[in-house]
């Protein structure tokens, strides 16, 4: 299975990413910002960092990008897409995602292994996990706030499209804890947390975030079956 990584100006995780995906068995093929297409991969993720320098808000200059424009395409027939962190912000920026990312609550950038809930184990990267476990993974963020108003929040928690949720003190003021939510197929995930620096005890905190990308391999060959 291939699954595309992409790199904007300013990124940080897209190899962290990339090798995440090698360790679930896929092959991780690079993308660039300015891609007209997506190269024939079968899913993509959006990987973490600091895009165009976050200037006018995180993500809301990734969103415009020439690749973006196929990811979102792809994405509307089907595609798992994963957003990570700032990939997270940028699916919302772009609409694939609902609400938005803000500076965290105590306005400092946050930076510590994060325990969530997987409350969510049907969407194409959450599979591999048992609904209700709780991981560890990194979370280094300074807008990861997740806000949305009041019918969207009651929404997501109605059709269960919260995703992941932080457990124990709240980071950054994310509105009922949300820590990543999901498109109304399940397909698209986008969360603040990396789970891409979860994938060994050697180089983080646990390897709880490599379910993450086993779960997309199986979504694939699943749908290829
Ligand atoms: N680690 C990241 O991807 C950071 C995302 C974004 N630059 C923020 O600080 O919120």
């Amino acid at each position: 299975m291939k699954i595309g990584v992409i790199t904007f100006p300013g990124t940080l995780d897209d190899v962290d990413a990339a090798r995440a995906a090698r360790y679930a068995d896929a092959e991780a093929v690079s993308l660039w910002h300015a891609d007209e297409d997506l190269h024939g991969v079968d899913a993509v993720i959006v990987p973490g960092g600091f895009s165009y320098g976050d200037y006018l808000r995180c993500g809301a200059i990734a969103r415009f990008a020439p690749v973006m424009t196929s990811v979102v395409e792809a994405a509307r027939k089907g595609m798992p897409v994963l957003g990570i962190c700032n990939g997270f912000q940028i699916l919302c920026e772009a609409g694939l995602l609902p609400g938005a990312l803000v500076r965290n609550a105590k306005l400092h950038f946050v930076c510590r292994d994060q325990w969530l809930r997987v409350e969510n184990n049907t969407t194409s990267w959450t599979g591999r996990y048992e609904k209700g476990a709780e991981i560890l993974v990194p979370l280094k963020s300074g807008e990861g706030g997740y806000v949305a108003d009041q019918s969207t929040l009651d929404e997501l928690e109605g059709e269960g499209r919260v995703v992941f949720r932080y457990v124990g003190e709240n980071p950054n003021g994310s509105r009922n804890d949300i820590a990543g939510v999901c498109s109304a197929n399940g397909r698209v995930v986008g969360l603040m947390p990396h789970p891409e620096h979860a994938i060994d005890a050697l180089t983080g905190p646990s390897d709880d975030g490599l379910g993450m990308f086993y779960s997309a391999v199986d979504a694939l060959v699943a749908a290829t079956a």
